[in-house]
Formats: C-alpha cells, structure tokens, sequence
C-alpha cells in the first residue's frame, strides 16, 4: 500500500512549556502528525517549505532506506537542504515493523520542534508477541527558550558559549516552565495559557497499553515513569527484545522503546507520568503528564507529589538497563561470528584553532560543500577530502581518565568507505572531556542500518580480552546506543545497504560539533539520485 502525506513545513508561535517561542511545525503542529503504516507500505511525504529564510531536511530515524539512500534526509550527507519555497517529496518502503521517529537533520534545527512518530505495524494476520489493547506513541524531548541559531552561534564562537541544560522537558509536546521564575510579561510567559496544558494519557480502568516512547531530546539523557505502575520492556529500536519489568526507563536521544502498561490501579484517581534529567547535572525540573483513568477528569491533578526521579548519576543503574537488553527468544538475529573490519573510534572533545570541537580519532566531521553522496556517486574527487580518517588511535598511550595533555584536533570531509557486503565491528571509546575528572554519556546512531550490541563496559576497551566476552547468542540490534562515561561500547553490523550514511552522536550540539563520522558502501550499486537532493556545491546542475 501507499501511505501518502503533505505536509507544510512553517514557524509559528507556538508555547509548548508556556513560554511563547519560534517553532517549526508541520501543518500547525510541533510534535508533527505521526506517520501510520503497515511493514511493506510505501510511504511518500511532499513537503513544503515555507519556512521564508530557511532550509531544511528531515531523516526518518530508523528506517534503512534500503534501495532509497537519497531519501535518508541527512544535509550534506546525503542531500543538499531543501531552499524555502521548494516542494520535494520523500519516498521510502516501511520494511520493518516497530517504533520509529522522524526529525530534522539539518544544523542543529531538530531543537526547533521539527520532529514526529512514525509507526510501523505488523502485515495483516501477523501477531506481536505480547499483547495490548491499545497502541499510543509519546514523544519525550527537552526544550529551549533560545532560538536554534542563537545556540549554534554560541556553540561557534570565541570564547565558547555552551547552550547549558534546558529550560523544560517536554512529554508528547507539553511541559511547563515556571513563569514567575521570571520576568516577563504574560503574553510570552503564562502558566494558564491552554497550551501547555499537561498532556494527558487516557487509559480504561483494566486495558493493558504499549507505549511507544521515543526520545529526541537535544542533550538529555531521561528516565520516564508512571507513578505507581510498572512497565514490561518488548521492544527497542523496531525489535522485540527479551521482555523485563521496569519502574523506570532510561532512555537517551534517538532510542525508541515499547513498554507493556496495565491500567490495574485504583481506577478513582489519576497518576503522574514523569520524566527526568538522568547522565548530566540536572539543571531542568522534571516533565510532567497526566496518567487519567476513565472516567475521572483529564486534567485533574493527581492526589500525590510527583514521583521522585532517580539519582542522575548512577551510572551503574543505567549500565544495569543496557545489559537487560536481549534479543526476544524466536526474535534472534544471529550475528555474524567474526568482523572483516574493527575500527575502534576514540571519541573526545578537543579545540582546533581556538574553537571547541568533537572529535573521533582526533578527527573533526566538517560539513563538505557537496553531499558526500553526490561526490561519490559521480566521482568528485576534489569536493570532499581524500586522506581517509584513522581505523584506531594510540590505544597504548592515550589516557581515556584524564584531560589529554594535547586537546588539538583536525577537521576534514573524510570518510570511511567500506566494503560492501562486509562486515565491520566499531568499539567506541569514551574519553575524558576537556574538563578534569568529567566524561559524559554520549548516543550513538548509525543511518541506514541497524547494528548488533555486542558489549559495553567501563574503562578501557581490550580488543584482546574484551572482544571474547561478545554476546554473539542474543545480542539485541537497534540504531542507537549509549556509551557511557569512561566507557566503551562494540557494535556490528553489516555494510550491506549502498549508499553515505551518517554514524554520529545524537546530541545536537555534539554532532554540529564534529562528533561523527560518514561510513560509504557499493555507492557504485545506488540508481540515479533525484534532482531534488542535487541543488549545491558541484551536485548543481548534474
Ligand atoms: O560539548 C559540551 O560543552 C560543554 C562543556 O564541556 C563546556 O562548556 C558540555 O557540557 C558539553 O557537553
């Protein structure tokens, strides 16, 4: 089938915390419409831009864009930016079922508000392995007063200026700043305004729900909960994992998961749905929504104080969570038993000529005039650098557990071109920031492809020792993942799919910092690229 959307792409005021803010929306509306569809479908977005002065792309998170690599909506990695007042569609085969998101991938605008769910759900006469009565997707995200180029200016200036943690959280588009905290007048700020109304899960007192929770968050890491309830874990990334029962759900940008939700409370009040900063010093009050058991009052505040996030830095908790993580019995993908390629990426923070970057490798991603698809798919050799960046670093020498004692890095367009059909495992490798004593946990997400988590750790990866405790039995696959502070994580998967495809930190500041790289496979095997991802730097006119 074909699921086919338009969609009109514009800012408006809008107030989703309630403080009143430039927000880009698809058809009025910030989250955007959810895209619906059945594994097989083809699904086609015309999109309009109608943002006036501004470009844009939009990456569907998750899905493979297997045979469609020009549509994986990446600027400079796969497209050029879509100019304001052009009209171009995107067309892709939902060819797997699950949970999945779509969000801008240009600059750092995915913190405009530019983002949606898409659900993608089994082909007729095919069953889950668990079971719900109703199906709900729910976006988590953290939100800023400043504008997105605003941000991005500090974060490319001299002296530095770092965007700082956010103002709110949002649940599915809604949270609340406080207002009195200051002053301003009540048309910009205004607790009452309806708008940022809590949002409201409505429930049927005895039904058993699966929310789809998405994070999209610009820096935070979460953990989401429903006061009193517990939560059964089926499936992360678009797979079924091996069900477990949380209270709480850590969640970091750019990760999906299903939770399985009984509505078996007392059905005569309400309940808070929270979520929390968790990995930074939080500096955000929590998120809150309204978990509403027919037929009480929607909006009728809970009898109870929220529930208490948990402790933000207890690593050792959120590692518990990751190592949870299992394929589902009857659900396994087995990997494959070795590598034909390890690269292990080392990832830092660093400074290049007084400017603060990202690096992996000691190499910085620099945005190359010319989409990296379109380069190599026409043989460019001079629009993008040629020196491939570093396999590895200096294992032996590079002390991961303190500031390194040169913080210069380099920038270039490189990339990593790989084998196609081969298979590649990436170890990555958390280091200390630029800061003593500091390392942050940073998601990691690989475009166009899903990759097995075959380890994590704390300290320092030992390609000897630790690549023999792989979990090669039932490892779960997904498209992002975190690395915790000082700590590692492997991954494999298959340089199967022809195309340029994006490997980055989900943060948004990070990754238009640098932090990420482009990996290349059988672009000689991708058909002719559509003219509407062509308009820049040497792809004009081809
Ligand atoms: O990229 C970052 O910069 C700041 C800090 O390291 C310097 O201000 C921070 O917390 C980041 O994640």
């Amino acid at each position: 089938k074909i699921r086919e959307y338009n969609w009109e792409v514009k800012y408006e005021y809008k107030s989703p915390d309630c403080f009143r803010k430039q927000v880009i929306t698809i058809n009025g509306l910030s989250p955007g419409p959810t895209i619906l569809a059945q594994q097989g479908d083809t699904v086609i977005v015309n999109v309009k831009n109608k943002l006036i002065t501004e470009s844009f792309a939009i990456h569907w998170h998750g899905i493979r864009q297997r045979g469609t690599p020009w549509s994986d909506g990446t600027a400079w990695v796969t497209q050029c930016p879509i100019g304001p007042g052009d009209t171009v569609t995107y067309e892709f085969k939902a060819d797997r079922p699950g949970t999945y998101v779509y969000h801008a991938h240009y600059g750092m605008q995915r913190t405009a508000g530019l983002y949606g769910s898409i659900q993608v759900s089994l082909p007729d006469g095919v069953e889950e392995p668990f079971a719900y009565d109703f199906d709900q997707s729910i976006l988590l995200n953290d939100w800023y007063h400043q504008s997105t180029s605003a941000q991005a200016t500090g974060l490319t200036s001299i002296p530095y200026m770092w965007v700082g943690e956010p103002q709110s959280l949002l649940i599915q588009g809604k949270g609340k700043f406080n207002c009195s905290s200051v002053t301003l007048p009540t048309n910009i700020c205004n607790t009452t305004n309806p708008e940022c109304s809590p949002y409201v899960i409505t429930v049927i007192p005895g039904k058993t729900y699966r929310l789809r929770i998405a994070s999209l968050t610009a820096l935070s890491a979460l953990s989401f909960q429903i006061e009193g309830h517990k939560m059964t874990v089926v499936e992360a990334d678009g797979y079924n994992v091996e069900p477990f029962e949380v209270d709480k759900l850590y969640i970091y940008s750019g990760e999906t998961y299903s939770v399985i939700v009984k509505a078996d409370r007392d059905p005569s009040r309400n309940y808070w749905a929270t979520t929390n900063v968790i990995s930074r010093h939080p500096n955000t009050p929590p998120g809150l929504a309204i978990f509403n058991y027919e037929p009480n009052e929607p909006q009728q505040s809970p009898p109870t104080v929220p529930p208490a996030g948990p402790v933000w830095n207890d690593t050792a908790d959120q590692f518990a969570q990751s190592q949870a993580l299992k394929a589902r019995q009857g659900y396994i993908h087995t990997p494959p038993p070795t590598s034909d390629r390890t690269l292990v990426f080392l990832t830092t923070q660093n400074t290049i000529n007084g400017y603060t970057r990202w690096a992996v490798n000691n190499v910085s991603l620099d945005t190359p005039e010319t989409p990296f698809l379109i380069a190599l798919k026409y043989n460019l050799p001079n629009a993008m650098d040629q020196t491939p960046p570093p396999d590895t670093y200096d294992s032996l020498n590079y002390d991961i557990n303190n500031v390194a004692k040169n913080k210069n890095a380099t920038s270039s367009t490189a990339i990593y071109r790989l084998k196609f059909n081969t298979t590649v495992d990436v170890i990555m490798q958390n280091a200390n920031t630029m800061k003593i004593s500091h390392s942050e946990t940073h998601p990691w997400h690989l475009h166009g492809h899903d990759f097995w988590v075959l380890g994590n750790g704390i300290g320092k990866f030992d390609l000897k020792e630790d690549t023999k405790k792989f979990n090669l039995v039932n490892p779960v696959m997904k498209n992002t993942v975190p690395v915790f502070p000082f700590g590692w994580t492997a991954l494999r998967f298959q340089a199967d799919n022809p195309g340029v495809w994006a490997f980055h930190c989900h943060l948004e500041p990070h990754f238009y910092l640098g932090m990420g790289v482009a990996f290349e496979a059988g672009v000689e095997k991708v058909g002719k690229l559509p003219s509407f991802i062509m308009g820049c730097g040497q792809g004009r006119g081809l």
